[in-house]
This record gives C-alpha cells, sequence and structure tokens, in this order.
C-alpha cells in the first residue's frame, strides 16, 4: 500500500505527496461506446499522473455487481453501483493504459487510478479488472471482450487454474 503524508510531514503547502487528498484529479468525460459508457481522458495525462479515486459504499461482503472493487489485502470492497461518479464508468482492457493503486490517506483507504503510459486527450481511459471464472463454474462463459487491444485475451474474466 501507498502512503499519502499527512497534515504534519516537513513538506507542507508545497509536498507533492498529497495528491489525493487534495482532489488533483484529471479532466475526464463519460461517453456512450459499444461497451454502454467508458471515461475518457479530457486532457493530456502523463505516465504516472494520478487520474481519478474509485468512489462508492465501502462494505465488507462482495457487492456480487459489476462495480464492486476489492481492497487488495483487506475483505473490503467499494460498490461503486449506487454512486453517480465517474471512475466507475472505466471499462477493461488486455492492454490498460491505467492501473489502480490502493493508497492510504489521513489513515484511510483508497482506491485510485494512475496512468501507467502517457494518454493523449480523446483516449478512452481502461485499466485491466483481473475478474476470474472459477474453473468449476464450466458452464459460464466470460464476458465477450471488446477492448481491441492486439494482446486482447477474447474474454473479460479469465479461468481460474486451481
Ligand atoms: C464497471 S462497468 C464499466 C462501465 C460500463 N461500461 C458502464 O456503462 O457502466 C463493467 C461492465 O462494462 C462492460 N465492459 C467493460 N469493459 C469491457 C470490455 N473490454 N469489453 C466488453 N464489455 C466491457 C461489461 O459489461 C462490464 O460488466
Amino acid at each position: 500500500m501507498h502512503i499519502e503524508c499527512d497534515d504534519n510531514c516537513r513538506g507542507g503547502a508545497g509536498c507533492s505527496n498529497k495528491r489525493i487528498q487534495r482532489c488533483k484529479v484529471k479532466k475526464v468525460k463519460k461517453k456512450r461506446v459499444e461497451k454502454g459508457f467508458g471515461l475518457f481522458a479530457d486532457e493530456d495525462i502523463q505516465k504516472g499522473e494520478y487520474v481519478i479515486e474509485y468512489i462508492g459504499k465501502i462494505v465488507n461482503k462482495d457487492p456480487e455487481n459489476e462495480y464492486g472493487m476489492k481492497y487488495k489485502d483487506f475483505h473490503l470492497w467499494v460498490d461503486g453501483s449506487k454512486k453517480n461518479a465517474l471512475a466507475k464508468r472505466i471499462n477493461h482492457s488486455c492492454d490498460p493504459n491505467c492501473a489502480n493503486h490502493m493508497w492510504a490517506v489521513k489513515g484511510m483507504p483508497r482506491l485510485c487510478f494512475f496512468a501507467n503510459r502517457n494518454i493523449v486527450k480523446g483516449e478512452e481511459l481502461t485499466f485491466s479488472y483481473g475478474w476470474t471464472l472459477p474453473k468449476k463454474d464450466l458452464k459460464r462463459k466470460g464476458t465477450v471482450c471488446l477492448c481491441g487491444a492486439k494482446s486482447c485475451s477474447g474474454t473479460i474474466e479469465k479461468v481460474e487454474i486451481s
């Protein structure tokens, strides 16, 4: 987990490690695409920059909807289904331009997206969902992936090995 500085840090007002608490989010736009809605960059974004936070209700069981996002290593999820927040519109790609990381901000865990390469204005923001399909669940087919990447694996979900 990454940790943001708090009010006692030596950097004070000039500290660059307070991006999330200062809501230094990028300009983004929601648009209709063949996957429902998608989220698009409305300005150029540099590799490594903070893009947006995944917001929702924090719950202690899997909400079992497409907007549930798990905190890695914790039995906690963010359920974005009821919130009209933009980050829940980010679609999956097999070759994503963003990644989500867990940050501790003033002692609280937050799920945030960062650019993993330079992104130009107008480009769709994507991340790798990491969804899995249990091997025992052979009757279910995965969701056909429409990411269009050369490296596309065909479905959003990967089949679990064991
Ligand atoms: C968290 S939502 C993403 C936003 C969604 N498109 C919407 O309109 O709210 C996840 C759902 O979006 C769709 N989706 C996301 N990425 C996709 C992809 N690469 N190919 C096909 N459908 C995708 C699937 O229906 C998935 O269950």
